[in-house]
């Protein structure tokens, strides 16, 4: 990917931890146009309330089949029996508008993000403990007992990914959260603007002489 002039953000966590809520919570904070959340493909039945091309796109397990066969994905991955995949050009389109992109996506997509752009940011989001994990999946009152217990039961797994991510965050008291979050966010940006700055400046010497 070249000219890239947004920031790519990975976002990951045990379901449940709070990634979603953190990143709406952010995005509802810079409604300016200058981040976004990207919108995956996913093979998993929509919760009350979902609503399509808002929360996913959903699709049946064929059609996600043809899309990966087709090079449509930027990664996916297979999550608690459901497949999952990120849109190649809207990412690439997004960055290259200079738009800032977050994906909440798991450990495996991450590794493949990973590969394809080593500049992405990378945060993990833990929850303060298992206890309040489990909490928090039977509150948000969107998944059977049965859901909540294979999420539970991956839960460790998921969190031993913790090391392969750049920034650690404990989702305890959730504006805390929020606002380190944003500190991250801002402080990349801060870096890549005054990135760009520099190499204008050397492109402007350069083009001189
Ligand atoms: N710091 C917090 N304290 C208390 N509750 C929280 C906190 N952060 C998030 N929650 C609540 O926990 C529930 C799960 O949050 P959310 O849906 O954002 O998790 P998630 O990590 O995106 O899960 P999934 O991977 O399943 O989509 C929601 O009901 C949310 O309001
Ligand atoms: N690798 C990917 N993982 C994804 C993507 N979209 C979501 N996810 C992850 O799946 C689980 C479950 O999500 P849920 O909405 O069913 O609760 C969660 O960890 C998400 O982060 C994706 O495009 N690629």
């Amino acid at each position: 990917m070249s000219n890239v002039s947004g920031n790519l953000f990975v976002i990951a966590a045990p379901s449940g931890a709070g990634k979603s809520s953190l990143i709406k919570a952010l995005l509802d904070r810079h409604d300016d146009g200058s981040m976004v959340v990207s919108v995956s493909t996913t093979t998993r039945k929509p919760r009350p309330g979902e609503v399509n091309g808002v929360h996913y796109h959903f699709v049946d397990e064929a059609t996600f089949l043809q899309q990966v066969e087709e090079g449509n994905f930027y990664e996916w991955a297979k999550v608690f029996d459901h497949y999952y995949g990120t849109s190649r050009t809207v990412i690439e389109k997004t960055l290259a508008d200079g738009i800032d992109v977050f994906l909440d996506i798991d450990w495996q997509g991450t590794r493949q993000v990973k590969a394809a752009y080593p500049g992405v940011h990378t945060i993990f989001i833990l929850p303060p403990s298992t206890e309040e994990l489990e909490r928090r999946l039977r509150t948000r009152g969107q998944d059977s007992d049965e859901v909540i217990a294979k999420r539970m039961a991956k839960a460790h797994h998921e969190m031993s990914h913790y090391a392969e991510f750049s920034y650690l965050i404990v989702n305890e008291d959730f504006e805390d959260s929020v606002a380190n979050l944003e500190h991250i966010v801002m402080c990349q940006r801060m870096r890549r603007s005054k990135q760009q700055i520099r190499h204008r400046e050397v492109l402007k010497d350069l083009i001189q002489e």
